[in-house]
């Protein structure tokens, strides 16, 4: 819902080249209980204050010498990335108010002001304008919720997925390998039972950030769910042998630095993780066999525990390069 005072709160230019109709309109938004108000006397100005500002409202006269109000609207329109542009054309000649609806302008006045008409037009299109905003932005958070975590903001399985088929169709062109690494805390469960869910949540946070730490910009550290986390290494080498050593050294580099002590309800806390990890070029296997065998390779270190880590050691057909 929206309040009457985000509807005053919005951002307002106002632009003519007259000083004196500037003057008059902002005296009338700011006796109504409009309070952020901008103004501009300059055609050529516009788009880059809306640029830099995002005006909720831009009160235009279509008539200024040099630059007239349609070719701020054509400018305008370009500019807005998000398609809308948020202007009330003001013209005193009735023929251009087709002309400025046609033109990308949201509604008109004409001139001279029927003040009731001015104020219930503006109001209007504000309500417009911020409703659009705010389904806008709840939209972006709807997306981000559909593919990350709640708890560690991590991409999740979905994400994940899509990550892995772009990373396919990324080194099939380039021949260079990728590492997908699965990861699993031991005994979390016993965690959980002996200090509690808060104390599994804080491991599962202290987890997801140090993988972040160790990561490669580049790469995606995503979360599965329960204690299993994914790592997926782009961009390693076009030699299978040396992709493998480099996948090695991560996984390597990770399970030291998972093993480092955490601290849980302010006490020091050990825990281990088991990897599994198998290297990939191009996209001759199907992600969900990628994933399986990751997941195996995982299950294998868990088994192994003094090592921690395992490869799927790639056969020769899908190390060809
Ligand atoms: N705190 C917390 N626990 C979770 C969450 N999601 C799942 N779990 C718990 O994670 C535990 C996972 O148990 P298991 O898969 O048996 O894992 P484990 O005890 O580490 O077993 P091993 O991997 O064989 O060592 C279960 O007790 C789940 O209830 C979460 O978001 N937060």
């Amino acid at each position: 819902m929206l309040s009457e005072a985000a509807v005053l709160a919005a951002h307002i230019l106002i632009v003519d080249d007259q000083p004196a109709n500037v003057l008059l309109l902002e005296q009338l938004l700011r006796q109504v209980g409009y309070t952020n108000l901008s103004s501009t006397r300059d055609p050529y100005a516009v788009c880059e204050l809306h640029r830099n500002q995002h005006f909720d409202l831009i009160l235009l006269d279509l008539q200024m010498p040099g630059m007239d109000g349609f070719q701020v609207l054509a400018d305008l329109q370009q500019t807005e990335d998000q398609g809308y542009v948020p202007v009330l054309a003001i013209t005193v000649q009735p023929g251009h108010k087709l002309r400025a609806l046609a033109s990308g302008a949201k509604d008109f006045i004409a001139k001279p002001f029927d003040m009731v008409e001015l104020k219930a037009r503006i109001h209007n299109m504000l309500e417009v304008r911020l409703l659009y905003t705010q389904l806008a932005q709840s939209n972006l958070a709807l997306k981000a919720l559909a593919l990350h975590d709640p708890l560690t903001q991590l991409p999740n399985r979905r994400l994940l997925l899509d990550r892995l088929r772009q990373a396919q169709l990324s080194s099939s062109r380039t021949h260079r390998h990728c590492a997908l690494m699965f990861l699993d805390i031991d005994h979390f469960k016993q965690l959980n039972d002996t200090l509690g869910h808060d104390a599994g949540d804080a491991l599962l946070l202290q987890v997801s950030q140090r993988l972040l730490g160790s990561a490669r910009s580049g790469d995606t550290v995503a979360r599965l769910g329960g204690d299993e986390f994914v790592v997926l290494m782009n961009a390693l080498s076009t030699r299978v042998a040396l992709a493998s050593k480099q996948a090695q050294a991560m996984a390597r580099k990770m399970h030291k630095t998972l093993r480092q002590t955490y601290r849980l309800n302010g006490q020091a806390y050990h825990t281990s993780l088991s990897i599994g990890v198998v290297i990939f070029m191009g996209d001759t296997e199907s992600i969900n066999n990628l994933l399986k065998k990751a997941d195996q390779a995982m299950y294998q270190a868990k088994a192994d525990d003094s090592q921690g880590v395992c490869f799927d050691v790639p056969t020769p057909a899908t190390t060809s390069v």
